[in-house]
């Protein structure tokens, strides 16, 4: 498929092309939405139990939280952003060596939705995708350019191993199953996304990513410091601020059903901005697709007595979710007992 990256021909572009143009419904309108200042932060660096506490309340109360003190230095997050901003800017010729829309691919460069061709309005945004562990097994497939991008985008994925580790800890702990519960299978892929939404002729028109629930275990997400990501809290898009070296940590579908409901996963999408190009490293935390999912006690020995959901296995859910065209309401209820 050719080549339609934003980041390859925005630059030469002052209006808004029509197929990026939302029917008015479903446009972000004012995108000066206050940002949540109830917004949970949780510092890693504190106390255990009120780390417990906090995330089990932010699980419950928002279906995500921001980390502060998380452990991974500011050094490498630049690093990060700044290698995947020069990937996006590269000459078109050579972004055009990743460029792939095969769900299969081991390394995806596509732009909007793997659906492009089908869609009514698309998304002012690009994407990049790939696995990060084993790092000796994918590493062959990730882009070579720039220089530095497997050197960094290597130490980016092994720290973010070792957070992802810690929250999956705290996660289990706090839902009374042993630490490591969530561990092994249900969280055997690391998947990361990485998003770029280039500076938008009319941002009021414009989405840069659809309003979904992350259908995974977890998300960690660093959005850097430009605005651009809202959740949607009592029925009202509301912004999630950039804070300083903060991850966001998204509770995924697949928590909110092994938690039997006491963890939930929140509705999000992302606008675009006028002025500065916005990058999102997202990292998926992903169940093995042969995996069984069922809503499990304390402790996570056994099935709930009261469970709200049948089991499944996780690529009967990923069936189900596209089915559905990634309606959560609809999967929730599809699993409903
Ligand atoms: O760009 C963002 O802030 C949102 C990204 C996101 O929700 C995702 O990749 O699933
Ligand atoms: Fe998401």
């Amino acid at each position: 498929m050719e080549n339609k990256l934003v980041s390859s021909w925005c630059k030469n572009v002052q209006t808004l092309p029509e197929s990026y143009i939302f029917p008015p419904d479903e446009r972000p309108g004012e995108i000066a939405v206050p940002l949540s200042g109830s917004s949970p932060i949780i510092d890693f660096n504190t106390d255990h139990a009120l780390i417990l506490q906090q995330v089990n309340k932010a699980g419950q109360d928002f279906g995500y939280f921001q980390v502060i003190n998380h452990g991974i230095s500011e050094t490498l997050l630049e690093e990060t952003v700044s290698v995947f901003k020069e990937f996006f800017n590269m000459p078109a010729e050579e972004q055009a060596n990743y460029y792939s829309v095969d769900p299969n691919s081991k390394c995806r460069l596509y732009t909007s939705t793997y659906n492009y061709s089908n869609e009514d309005t698309h998304y002012w945004r690009d994407n990049l995708t790939h696995n990060c562990h084993p790092l000796e097994d994918n590493l062959p497939f990730w882009p070579e350019k720039p220089a530095n991008y497997r050197e960094v985008v290597s130490a980016y994925s092994v720290e973010t191993k070792k957070l992802i580790t810690k929250i999956s800890d705290v996660i289990s702990e706090g839902l009374g199953f042993e630490k490591g519960y969530l561990g092994g299978e249900l969280s055997k892929v690391q998947l990361l996304s990485v998003n770029y939404y280039p500076p938008c002729p009319d941002p009021n028109l414009a989405l840069g990513m659809h309003s979904h629930c992350d259908p995974n275990l977890f998300t960690v997400l660093y959005q850097g410091n430009v605005y651009g990501l809202q959740i949607l809290k009592d029925g009202k898009w509301t912004g999630v601020e950039p804070l300083p070296n903060a991850f966001v940590v998204f509770i995924g579908c697949q928590l909110q059903i092994i938690s039997n409901d006491k963890l939930k996963s929140v509705t999000h999408r992302a606008v675009t901005n006028p002025k500065e190009a916005r990058v999102s490293v997202g990292t998926f935390v992903i169940p093995s697709s042969d995996c069984h999912i069922e809503p499990v006690s304390d402790l996570g020995k056994t099935s709930t007595k009261n469970p709200l959901y049948k089991a499944y296995q996780y690529k009967e859910f990923l069936h189900t979710y596209a089915t559905k065209h990634g309606d959560f309401e609809a999967v929730l209820q599809f699993y409903k007992l």
